[in-house]
């Protein structure tokens, strides 16, 4: 038992010093302030307890009128000095605390980015995302750790200080204020684990929640359907259930928060009843001790009340310290996940000469369906290749963890002979230009969307030959900002909206942009028209003649530019050939798949 305590403060304080590191690496200054302002609370504290003493003796006996102005000043002053410095301190601190909190959101959205990709589509890691996203925006957990341990600090200066004045009276006062604070710290131990194990319960229900709410708020993407297929009266009832169940938990949360506040007020109130009797006892008997003045009277009085008051303060910092910690847990262990970029460090040089599967085999994370099974062929330098398929049968996968984005259950790919996850990732990536089936643009200008970069360091030129290979170019002439104008109105009514093809015209237009090696285009032209399409398509020769290049489309006409088609079925690769040559195995998949197809344009 005693060493699983410990064991547990152990990774607690592991835990504080991981984010103290944080901190530390973002502000040094924030944390040398925060110490500052703790120490410098204790010490006003201690002040105002001891100092009144000595004034009221004197009142009492001498009142020696020189002796009288110097203990006042001594008072006044050391107020004025601390409450100039808290202030000051106080005033930086509101600057940093910001700064922090804006600081560790932004760590945690550059994690987001860089972490494994196989996460980010892992149910488990997606509750650990929104959970650790929950800590640091709804409840701040990491500004108010680091607030909680710095008065944690002044708490625990302030209470040895007290302990230490109460002592020179003798154990009774201590014990007392001893025993009430332990009865106290057992109440409100056991209310803290229950509000972790409330906020535990109410976090599955607030995201259900927030996801069907979030659909009613959001853009017109869903009020169609929604209206069309008249799914109001479903959202509201699950919304409303949702509420219900919420409102259910939080009634029963505050009834048992009004009985422990009620029980740490009684044990408070006695705690008092039991120091003035004893400190009184003391000054007018000797019974128990040392006869004691007023001036002491009124010392040890102060002294066990802020003790009190302090450690009640310094079981919430630990309580809170505790709660910030346990809601911190999804944050720490999202922070240290791997990140896509820790792995390989060999640069990759030159252009991609060669891409070859070595029997590879995946399944998705947390299943144990092949989606993939034992793929093994290879593809060269130059080579226009097209997969086909029916729905589901890996052609995206496949695509996928050509950009690392998983990796192989088994099996190796390798690319100019080397296994992928042995290059350094930026290196490798800048390799490979894919347009996926769901490509996202940004709110960015129609520039900044296509080169990813801001547009100083952008060759307009470049991009407008771009925009034109893909088709883009009228569109583009008749908006009143051109290739600045925003896209979408996330953000600003003045943003452009664009049609689906020409939505993924841009995504095209940044693939062709980053200039890779390797084009890969999954679905690249869903949203063309027959003439957009059969343009990109013929542009699309042009412009990736030299690089290597895959397209997935189950528009089967666009097999026939390519070198050789990379036919998949259920996971495995049923044929690995050229149009003409699959074509005469009448039999195969891919000469039905292009029959199909054929005959529907025949007959029309
Ligand atoms: N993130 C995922 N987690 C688990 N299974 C997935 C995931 N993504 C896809 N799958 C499953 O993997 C299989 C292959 O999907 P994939 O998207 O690669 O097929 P596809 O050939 O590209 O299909 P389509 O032609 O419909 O685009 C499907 O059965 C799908 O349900």
């Amino acid at each position: 038992m005693y060493v699983s305590m410990r064991q547990g403060n152990n990774k607690e304080v592991k835990k504080i010093k991981k984010v103290f590191a944080l901190a530390w690496g973002i502000s040094p200054l924030y944390i040398i302030l925060l110490i500052m302002n703790s120490l410098i609370g204790a010490m006003q504290i201690v002040a105002n307890v001891v100092l009144p003493k000595y004034l009221i003796d004197e009142l009492v006996t001498s009142r020696n009128t020189g002796s009288l102005l110097y203990i006042g000043g001594a008072i006044v002053l050391s107020n004025l000095i601390f409450s100039f410095l808290g202030k000051l301190m106080t005033r930086n601190l509101a600057i940093q605390n910001r700064y922090m909190n804006e600081k560790m959101n932004q760590a945690l959205g550059i994690k987001i980015m860089n972490v494994d990709y196989s996460y980010l589509e892992n149910p488990y890691y997606l509750d650990l995302k929104e959970r650790a996203a929950f800590a640091c925006t709804n409840q701040s957990a990491v500004y108010n750790l680091i607030n909680n341990s710095a008065d944690l600090l002044k708490s625990l200066v302030t209470l040895f200080s007290m302990v230490a004045v109460m002592l020179t009276l003798g154990p009774v006062l201590f014990l007392v204020s001893a025993v009430t604070i332990i009865l106290t710290v057992v109440v409100l131990t056991s209310f803290s684990s229950y509000q972790v194990r409330f906020f535990e319960k109410i976090i599955p229900v607030n995201r259900k929640y927030g996801y069907y709410l979030g659909l009613g708020y959001s853009e017109d993407e869903i009020q169609k359907d929604a209206r069309l297929y008249g799914m109001e009266p479903m959202l509201l009832s699950r919304v409303v259930n949702y509420t219900n169940e919420f409102m259910g938990e939080f009634n029963k949360y505050y009834k048992k928060q009004g009985k422990i506040r009620g029980a740490v007020n009684i044990i408070a109130n006695l705690q008092a009843a039991l120091t003035y009797g004893y400190v009184g006892i003391r000054v007018v008997t000797k019974q128990f001790g040392k006869q004691i003045g007023l001036g002491s009277f009124m010392m040890y009085v102060n002294a066990s009340i802020q003790f009190t008051a302090t450690f009640r303060t310094l079981t919430d910092n630990i309580v809170g310290t505790k709660q910030m910690l346990d809601y911190l847990d999804p944050f720490l262990e999202l922070m240290d996940l791997p990140e896509v970029k820790q792995e390989g460090d060999i640069p990759f040089e030159g252009d991609i000469e060669s891409v070859c599967f070595e029997h590879v085999t995946f399944c998705y994370p947390g299943s144990e369906k092949e989606v993939l099974s034992d793929l093994s062929f290879q593809i060269n330098k130059g080579e226009k290749i097209s997969i086909v398929g029916l729905n589901g049968a890996g052609k995206t996968t496949l695509i996928k963890l050509i950009c690392r984005l998983y990796h192989p259950t088994s099996g190796k790919i390798l690319i100019n002979g080397k296994d992928i996850f042995d290059y350094d990732y930026d290196s490798y990536i800048k390799n490979i230009a894919a347009v996926f089936q769901d490509y996202k643009l940004f709110a960015f200008s129609l520039l900044e969307n296509i080169t990813s970069k801001d547009k100083e360091r952008v060759d307009k030129g470049e991009v407008n030959e771009i925009v034109k290979e893909v088709g883009l170019e009228e569109k583009i002439e008749e908006l009143p900002n051109g290739l600045d104008s925003l896209y979408g109105k996330a953000y600003d009514v003045n943003g452009i909206e664009l049609s689906g093809g020409q939505s993924q015209k841009v995504a095209i237009a940044r693939a062709l942009y980053k200039n890779a090696s390797m084009v890969i285009m999954d679905e690249p032209t869903s949203a063309l028209d027959p003439l957009a399409e059969a343009d990109i398509y013929h542009n699309f020769n042009n412009m990736v003649s030299n690089k290597t290049a895959i397209y997935i489309s189950h528009r089967m006409s666009s097999s026939v530019f390519c070198d050789r088609i990379l036919v998949l079925d259920g996971g495995s690769v049923s044929d690995f050939d050229s149009h003409e040559n699959l074509m005469k195995k009448g039999e195969s998949l891919y000469c039905k798949l292009f029959k199909a197809q054929a005959e529907n344009y025949s007959e029309a």
